[in-house]
This record gives structure tokens, C-alpha cells and sequence, in this order.
């Protein structure tokens, strides 16, 4: 049981809008196939549940963890996972604006509606990763491009040729948070709806076509103004992915 839990870039991301402490955005996820974690469930006797694999952070912060609480309720998943081990080979950076975090716990989230039988539909297991993190809905739908919107919730799968990604990410550690209070004070804008809806039709190559690296992403100029290394690595025709670090470029070959 091994399932691949891809990363994401943001081909643009717009703010939306205020919702409490949280922006909406208006973006165009897409996934990264070259990049990957790799799930998997192994049989083995445990009296607790056990994650295996090389985190930054404590169990209890795991994002899968986390995922696991809240499908704990059903008795099935707690005696399978007394019966099976989670393994997960890391290979997405963290703090990278990759998603890796919030593919872990889709990938998650699916595998276990799977695997325990908890038929569970895809709308209905969004719901509950949308508590884990704004980006975890785009990765239960396994769209390989989509609009998103609200804090992440909003999910619409968009058609476009599968895109080759090529993705560099400098050591910078981006501070979400940090990045988006700076935003909000120093460099507040939000996209109209109907410049959201145009941006929303074309694809992604066209929009890149008519964007730069600020324009594109909302939260670039934050993110520089807080670390300002990232300017040595913002190489012509690259673009930023989510609060970073990475940047990304659409290789020709696709
Ligand atoms: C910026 C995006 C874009 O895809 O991705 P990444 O850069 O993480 O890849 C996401 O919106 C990241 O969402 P998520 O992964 O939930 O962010 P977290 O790190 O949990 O949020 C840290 C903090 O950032 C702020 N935050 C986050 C998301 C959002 N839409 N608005 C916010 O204002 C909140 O203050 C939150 O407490
Ligand atoms: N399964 C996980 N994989 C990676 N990071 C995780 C996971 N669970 C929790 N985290 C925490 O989430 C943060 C990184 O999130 P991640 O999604 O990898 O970065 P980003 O959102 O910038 O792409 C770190 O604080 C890391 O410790």
C-alpha cells in the first residue's frame, strides 16, 4: 500500500480578500510530477499510532497526525492502525511553498477512505482537510490543475495539457505567517472578481506569458522584503511559488 504525494506551485496567486485573521486567494494550483513524497502503510503490531519518516516536527504537529485524530472516530481506522505502521519518505523540502505538508495529509485522507472502506466522498474528506491546512483540499480532489479560492476550499478542476515543472528552492526558510502580516500591512491589494474570473480561464502558460515574478504572486514582494537572499535566486523567467521558497519554471518540452 504506496501511494505518490506530489508537490504543488502557484502558477499566480491573487488575494481575494479578508476573511478574520486568514486572506482568500485566487490561484492556479497545479501539481508537480517530478516532485514527491511516497506514503505507505506497513503491516506491523503496534499498540500506538506510528509514523515513521524524517519530519521537522513532532508527532503531534505532523499534519497526518492530525488527520488521523479526526478519522480516529471511526473504530476501523484505530484497529488498522494498530495493525499497520505509516511510513513516509520525504523528498519535498519543507517550508518550500510546495504543499508538502498538506499532500501528506490528503494523500492521507485518501488512503485510509480506501483502505478502511469508510466511503467517504471526496467533497466530504475536503471538508475535514480544510482544518488541517488551506491547501490540503487541492490534494484530495487529485486535480493536476485547478482554480482555487476562499481560503482553499473552493476547489475547480481546470483542463489544460499536464505541465513539465522544474523546481529550484534556495535553504530560506519562508515563515508563512510572518509573510502574509507583512503583506497585510505594507502591501495590502486585492484582485477584483472579475480580473480573478479572466485569470481563471486562461492557461497556465498563457498567464505566465503575461505575468512577472511579482506580478504573478502577491506575496513575493513580502516574502523579499523579509528575506532578502531570495532576490540572488529569482532568475529571468522563473516565478514564486506560494510564500515560498521555491521558484518554479514551465520547462518547454510540455
Ligand atoms: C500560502 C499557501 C498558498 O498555497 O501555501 P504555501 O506557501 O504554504 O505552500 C497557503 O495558502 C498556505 O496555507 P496553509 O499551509 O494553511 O498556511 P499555514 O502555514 O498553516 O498558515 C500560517 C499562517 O498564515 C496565514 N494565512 C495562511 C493561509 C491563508 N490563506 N491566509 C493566511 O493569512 C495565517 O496567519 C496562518 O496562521
Ligand atoms: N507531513 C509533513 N510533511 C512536511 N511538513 C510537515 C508535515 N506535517 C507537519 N509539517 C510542518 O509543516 C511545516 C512545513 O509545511 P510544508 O507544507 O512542508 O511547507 P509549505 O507549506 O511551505 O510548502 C513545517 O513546520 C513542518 O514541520
Amino acid at each position: 500500500m504506496t501511494e505518490k504525494s506530489y508537490a504543488k506551485v502557484n502558477i499566480f496567486l491573487k488575494i481575494a480578500g479578508l476573511r478574520g485573521n486568514y486572506h482568500e486567494l485566487a490561484s492556479r494550483f497545479v501539481k508537480v510530477h517530478s516532485l514527491y513524497d511516497t506514503i505507505s502503510f506497513e503491516k506491523e503490531k503496534v499498540d500506538n499510532f506510528t509514523l515513521i519518516g524524517n519530519f521537522s516536527c513532532n508527532l503531534e504537529k505532523n499534519t497526518v497526525y492530525k488527520v488521523y485524530l479526526e478519522l480516529k472516530k471511526f473504530s476501523c481506522v484505530e484497529e488498522f492502525f494498530k495493525n499497520y505502521i505509516v511510513r513516509i519518505d520525504k523528498k519535498i523540502p519543507e517550508f518550500a511553498g510546495l504543499g508538502g505538508g498538506s499532500s501528506n495529509a490528503a494523500v492521507f485522507l485518501n488512503m485510509v477512505n480506501n483502505y478502511c472502506n469508510l466511503a467517504l466522498s471526496k467533497d466530504e474528506l475536503s471538508k475535514i482537510g480544510e482544518k488541517i491546512g488551506a491547501d490540503v483540499p487541492f490534494f484530495v480532489y487529485e486535480y493536476d490543475s485547478a482554480n482555487v479560492s476562499g481560503i482553499g476550499e473552493i476547489v475547480e478542476k481546470f483542463d489544460e495539457d499536464i505541465l513539465d515543472i522544474e523546481v529550484f528552492t534556495p535553504r530560506i526558510e519562508c515563515n508563512t505567517g510572518e509573510i502574509f502580516k507583512i503583506f497585510r500591512e505594507k502591501f495590502y491589494k486585492e484582485i477584483s472578481q472579475e480580473d480573478s474570473k479572466k485569470l481563471f480561464s486562461l492557461s497556465s502558460k498563457e498567464i505566465l506569458s503575461n505575468f512577472d515574478i511579482k506580478s504573478a504572486n502577491d506575496l513575493y514582494e513580502p516574502a523579499l522584503s523579509l528575506y532578502s537572499n531570495l532576490e540572488k535566486f529569482a532568475q529571468k523567467g522563473w516565478f514564486f511559488s506560494g510564500s515560498g521558497s521555491s521558484f518554479f519554471r514551465i520547462n518547454n518540452g510540455k
